[in-house]
């Protein structure tokens, strides 16, 4: 993968995210990352300086993205994670094709010191498109005449024509390349809003710590190697222990979404039922992945996790200091529940332990005896705890990469390609010609009665 082999065997492409981050090469494809990432800072740093301005000349305030999947959870992680949340130019992030999606986020908005990053690698994607030409609108509406609107919108894809078609000039488009994958994307000019709003240096050492792990991973011998180390603990838990989920549990309000991120990453990636040479799998695929910040989940799902008859293998993720030094007691709160929970996984509690503790808070034996089965906690429950001094771009990068190179791993192990996702085109097929039927464009003889009635409804809601 690293050296560009065409690992992505049912689309003949290389999978070289990791020429993304590096910080020197050669060859075409090396000059072509440099010289977006060139673009991308001389962008970002003109929009932060108020020079890159609005149709009226006002500094631009806010950058929405337009994007779903790899075009949008990336950013969005990497923005809600590393960016001040306070300060302009601020970035929001649009993905669904709800209308209150985009308008939540516009509501507030003016279109005047406002940019949108229309990110989709094909440029073909319904809901970005559909949320684009909302977003045209919004503009137009807000006085921004067409000949302007180019200062207000920029692309980011592997498809520049249609791009251009959709009325963003070449020089506003960032282009991307068929050998990255969406889910892999955050290091291209898809993270361009993340850029823009944390300034180019602290993207740069996003792009230096994930490169950091590539070298980790090139280098270090499979025994200290935390990639494979991770596709080993993935595949013991869910292929010899039968568990079939991965519960993620950032320990982090700025790491909340990196639950949403690496299931894209794992189940899009390895949520295959077929080798890479289309025989059928001998063992399990991606397991369920699922999580929330602690310590949220605590007081909801962890009852599950400690005594329920599911095994389910956490992440236990810790930033050990907080970004302020003056919130360093309720971040040790924090950090103490992550590890309280850790060992309560681990050890347990027997039925002995939980009588004699009914005992000591005065209930009577009987009492204690009926209690103890319910009190008692089995232990034995497997974690990893991932930590770093502190959630820094450099640590961003690196745990990101750390989590595609385990996702990368697994693959192997199982024989899977990771870089397809063929699974997703069927829904939207059959999406665009219920929306034909909808219309009244299509007269539906393709679908079956149980879809025509519910489109029936659907006419009935509408008027
Ligand atoms: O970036 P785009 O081409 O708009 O694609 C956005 C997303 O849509 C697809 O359905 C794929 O399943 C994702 O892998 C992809 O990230």
């Amino acid at each position: 993968m690293l050296r560009g082999a065409a690992v992505n065997n049912t689309e003949r492409r290389p999978a070289l995210h990791s020429l993304l981050r590096a910080g020197s090469g050669g060859g075409e494809r090396y000059a072509a990352v440099a010289a977006t990432r060139g673009r991308m800072r001389d962008l970002a740093e003109s929009i932060r300086a108020g020079a890159h301005t609005g149709h009226t000349g006002r500094a631009i305030t806010d950058v929405v993205n337009i994007g779903i999947g790899g075009s949008d959870l990336g950013p969005r992680l990497v923005s809600e994670a590393l960016a001040a949340p306070d300060t302009a130019p601020r970035a929001h992030y649009a993905a669904n094709v709800d209308p209150d999606d985009l308008a939540a986020i516009l509501a507030p908005l003016d279109p005047a010191t406002t940019l949108f990053v229309i990110c989709s690698k094909s440029f073909r994607t319904e809901e970005t498109l559909a949320n684009a030409l909302t977003a045209r609108a919004w503009l137009g509406a807000g006085g921004v005449a067409d000949g302007d609107l180019a200062r207000h919108c920029l692309a980011v894809t592997t498809n520049l024509e249609a791009a251009a078609a959709f009325g963003i000039p070449a020089h506003h488009c960032l282009p991307l390349w068929d050998w990255v994958g969406g889910r892999y994307s955050v290091w291209s000019a898809v993270g361009l809003s993340c850029a823009i709003a944390l300034g180019w240096d602290r993207f740069a050492a996003l792009l230096a710590g994930a490169e950091a792990m590539d070298a980790h991973f090139a280098s270090a011998p499979p025994a200290d190697n935390l990639p494979m180390l991770l596709a080993l603990l993935e595949t013991w838990n869910c292929r010899f222990l039968g568990a079939g989920n991965h519960v993620v549990l950032p320990y982090s309000h700025r790491l909340r979404r990196l639950p949403d991120f690496l299931q894209q990453l794992t189940m899009e990636s390895n949520g295959k039922a077929v080798t890479r040479d289309g025989a059928p799998l001998a063992g399990q695929s991606a397991p369920v992945l699922w999580g929330s910040a602690g310590t949220i989940g605590q007081h909801s799902f962890h009852q599950l996790l400690h005594q329920g008859t599911r095994r389910c293998p956490a992440d236990i993720i810790l930033p050990l200091a907080p970004e302020d030094p003056a919130d360093r007691e309720n971040h040790a709160r924090l950090i103490a529940n992550g590890l309280a929970q850790s060992r309560a996984l681990v050890i347990g509690r027997s039925e002995t332990q939980a009588r004699e503790a009914l005992l000591a808070r005065g209930e009577a034996p009987a009492e204690a005896d009926r209690l103890a089965p319910h009190l008692a906690m089995p232990g034995n429950r497997p974690h990893s705890l991932i930590t770093f001094p502190r959630l820094t771009p450099e640590a961003l990068g690196a745990l990101l990469a750390l989590y595609e190179h385990r996702t990368y791993c697994s693959a192997v192990l199982w024989d899977i390609n990771a870089f397809d996702q063929w699974g997703v085109e069927l829904g939207k097929e059959i999406g665009r010609q219920v929306f034909a039927v909808m219309q009244g464009d299509d007269d539906g003889a393709a679908l079956d009665t149980g879809t025509l009635s519910l489109v029936a409804l659907w006419k009935a809601a509408n008027g």
